[in-house]
């Protein structure tokens, strides 16, 4: 190599790998429901759409090279799947429109793709259905006309299309596909048609070309690297790529892009910091382009400038041609912090959401630029009393007697009937409940009045429950917004936003809470209202917690210290919470660990570590009780593949689980687990509007009886009903219940 140190570099071209879509004040969501609801037609819709994209290229044209293409109406799959004209017949329509709309949302005539989560984010990314049969073709207009789009503004435009590789690797096999038929299989036809695309987006006049690899980010196969190698030869023989990924370090895909003669590759500096020195071992030619991914896409605080700028140094001295952006798309943060004047002032300043991420990335780029270090956390964020505590808990705090005593125990306290019928939680979040939290959250509605409306509320459910004849009652959570933030708003160390809307899925949003500080608990939070539910029943009322995973999974977390040890210090807050339930006579309690898979880190070689804290954490905030106190769990969301381990290591005396859409699969998993304690298989797949049959229902639990035993089997739904209606509810219910009877009779 022959370069000498006196010519000074480049300067660093300042880019991003992507950006939130759905405007700042959720504009795009507005006309998507909008146009749903049939108030803004195909046009109305267009412009809305039109004036977000504006508005992203306004925020994005700070830098030297923006990314396009990156706009979705609802999700970059599907436009993808749109793009190699792949959807299934049954979403075909008279306008593209409609389609699109039919394939995300389904309508009276086909049943939607499914949905799944984007990698180990709470984003949702609908599933292609790939078969032999599918004909792909090229549609480059959308990719083409956002590329001009950029371009006729003079920006120096990059368009973005998720890779050939990873949305076969997304896909599932269609419900025509022969068995062992694999969507991978597909590539080389699908190549062929990312050629076609490729060659419209030069024809317009495209250079560098960012293909998305996500799933080059996970641990891939000999044989899938072979075909990554394959692909990538054909495809950057007459185009300029630039491959990203954005979920952590490439690893052993990295040298195989390189050798296949990509232009270049964009590294996630976050997560994926493995990747810099693997190349720093390689031998890399100095014409290859990276991108220094190191202001973190995916979480919402300040950047260390100076880490960054060193970061850049590094690949500065591997290649004359470096860049720096994003670690991941900005899809995953908030887009403005400005609305935030209400946090706490030196959150506020460490804080950084989209559009505060482009200025950092400039900065960085910026050799004359200050790139200062990250202020270190204020100690007024420590809570020395919380550090002291996790110390002085002993080694067992996590371990509870053996499950069968704690089984004899549990029964003897209360005792119950074989199969026992009980329901997740949530009852429905009717229109009224809503704007009731609405009033009372605008101060139009005093506390006193909404507690009162709360507790009539839980009243109303109490009745509701013991008419339908339910074993295990719950309260109904109607006071809480949400699972998370309702503990967010009462545990020191979060905050809440304004606006920081992130979207879900679709038009969908959430507004995840910020953990930034130690976490204490100041008072009891759910006490009074189990209580209360109690006071008006014979019958037993679950106590209804979130667990730790769960709320660090949905909350935007701080990073300056292990996740495990902000898991531990919510675990404590939860145990607490968990021996005032107890000491209040609470005989059951169930702390709900929906997102257990979705923390699950990518690689299989940071998962037992994951389990570990993962698990620990839970049992922390649940050990402290009893044997005859009986600690429930739930999961829902399914492909619990890779965390069955882990929901044993729960160590819970009962487990609630999706299963209605898996067949009852899951139980035999478990029971490969070693998991031996008792099992709520949902029999009601709550997501859908569907009034199950109680005769399947009672089905599912035959299959349950059947693989675990009578002794170890409970009734009850999917997940909780807060999205439901009673209509839907009552009588499903109704069949629930009469299906435990029914299977009951059977066993007697
Ligand atoms: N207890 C919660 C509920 O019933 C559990 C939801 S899991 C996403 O709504
Ligand atoms: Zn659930």
């Amino acid at each position: 190599m022959n370069t000498t140190t006196s010519v000074p570099a480049k300067r660093p071209q300042a880019t991003a790998l992507g950006y939130p879509r759905i405007g700042p004040n959720r504009e795009l969501k507005r006309a998507l429901e909008a146009h749903w609801s049939g108030r803004l037609d195909a046009a109305g819709l267009e412009d809305a759409a039109a004036a977000v994209r504006s508005g992203m290229l306004d925020d994005l044209s700070m830098l030297d090279t923006v990314p396009t293409g990156i706009f979705s109406l609802y999700d970059h799959v599907l436009d993808t799947i749109c793009a190699v004209d792949a959807l299934a017949p049954r979403h075909r329509r008279d306008s593209e429109l409609a389609s699109y709309f039919a394939a995300a949302r389904g309508d009276e005539a086909a049943v939607p793709l499914e949905m799944t989560k984007w990698f180990d984010t709470n984003y949702h990314y609908l599933v292609p259905e790939i078969g032999p049969e599918t004909a792909f073709a090229a549609k480059p207009a959308k990719a083409v006309a956002e590329f001009l789009e950029a371009k006729e503004r003079g920006l120096d435009a990059r368009p973005v299309l998720l890779g050939p590789v990873s949305f076969l690797l997304l896909a599932k096999a269609s419900e025509e596909a022969p068995a062992g038929f694999a969507p991978l299989d597909r590539l080389d036809d699908l190549v062929v048609v990312y050629t076609e695309l490729l060659a419209a987006l030069r024809d317009a006049g495209a250079g560098l070309v960012q293909l998305d690899e996500p799933a080059l980010c996970a641990d891939r196969t000999e044989a899938e690297l072979e075909a990554v190698a394959a692909v990538y030869r054909r495809l950057a023989a007459d185009t300029q790529i630039l491959i990203a990924g954005g979920y952590g370090p490439f690893g052993e895909a990295l040298p195989v892009l390189l050798e296949a003669g990509v232009e270049g590759v964009a590294l996630d500096l976050v997560r994926g910091r493995s990747d810099l020195e693997a190349l720093e071992a390689l031998n890399v030619s100095r014409e290859t382009i990276f991108l220094a991914g190191v202001v973190d896409g995916r979480n919402i605080w300040r950047a260390d400038l100076a880490k960054g700028a060193a970061d850049l140094e590094r690949l500065q001295r591997i290649s004359d041609r470096v860049g720096v952006s994003s670690s991941s798309s900005l899809l995953h943060v908030p887009v403005d912090l400005a609305p935030e004047q209400d946090l706490p002032e030196a959150l506020f300043e460490r804080l950084s959401f989209a559009r505060q991420k482009l200025q950092e990335i400039n900065q960085i780029a910026d050799p004359e630029g200050s790139r200062e270090a990250r202020p270190a956390t204020p100690e007024a964020w420590r809570d020395a009393s919380v550090r002291e505590r996790l110390a002085a808990l002993g080694a067992d705090a996590d371990r509870r007697v053996p499950y069968a005593n704690r089984q004899a125990a549990q029964a003897e306290r209360v005792p119950l009937p074989p199969l026992p019928t009980t329901t997740i939680g949530s009852f429905p979040q009717t229109a009224e409940l809503r704007n009731a939290r609405a009033a009372h959250r605008r101060g139009l509605m005093i506390d006193t009045d909404y507690k009162a409306r709360m507790k009539a509320e839980v009243a109303a459910v109490i009745a509701e429950q013991e008419k339908l004849g339910l074993d295990v009652l719950v309260h109904g959570e109607p006071e809480r917004n949400d699972m998370v933030q309702y503990f967010a708003e009462q545990l020191t160390g979060f905050a809440t936003t304004a606006a920081g809307w992130v979207q879900s899925y679709g038009s969908r949003c959430v507004r995840p809470p910020i953990l930034f500080a130690d976490v204490a608990r100041q008072a009891p939070m759910t006490v009074e209202w189990t209580s209360y539910a109690q006071s008006l029943t014979e019958k037993p009322v679950k106590g209804m917690l979130t667990g730790p995973v769960t709320i660090l999974a949905w909350s935007f977390v701080r990073d300056d210290q292990p996740l495990a040890d902000t898991a531990d210090q919510v675990a404590l807050a939860l145990r607490d919470e968990v021996g005032d339930l107890e000491a209040a006579g609470t005989a059951i309690i169930q702390v709900d660990e929906p997102a257990l898979r979705e923390l699950l880190p990518v690689r299989a070689a940071s998962r037992a570590a994951y389990r570990d804290w993962a698990t620990r954490s839970f049992r922390i905030a649940t050990a402290g009780v009893r044997p005859e106190t009986a600690i429930h769990t739930h999961l829902c969301y399914s492909e619990f593949g890779e965390v069955i381990d882990a929901i044993a290591a729960l160590d819970a005396d009962v487990t609630s689980i999706e299963a209605s859409r898996s067949k009852m699969e899951v139980l035999a998993d478990l029971d490969r687990a070693n998991y031996r304690s008792a099992v709520g298989p949902g029999v009601w797949d709550i997501h859908s509007p569907r009034v199950p049959a109680a005769e399947d229902m009672a089905e599912a639990l035959r299959l349950a009886v059947a693989a675990l035993g009578p002794e170890r089997v409970w009734a009850n739904p999917d997940c909780g009903l807060k999205t439901r209606r009673y209509e839907e509810v009552r009588p499903s219910l109704e069949g629930l219940v009469a299906a435990a009877r029914t299977v009951r009779e059977q066993l007697a």
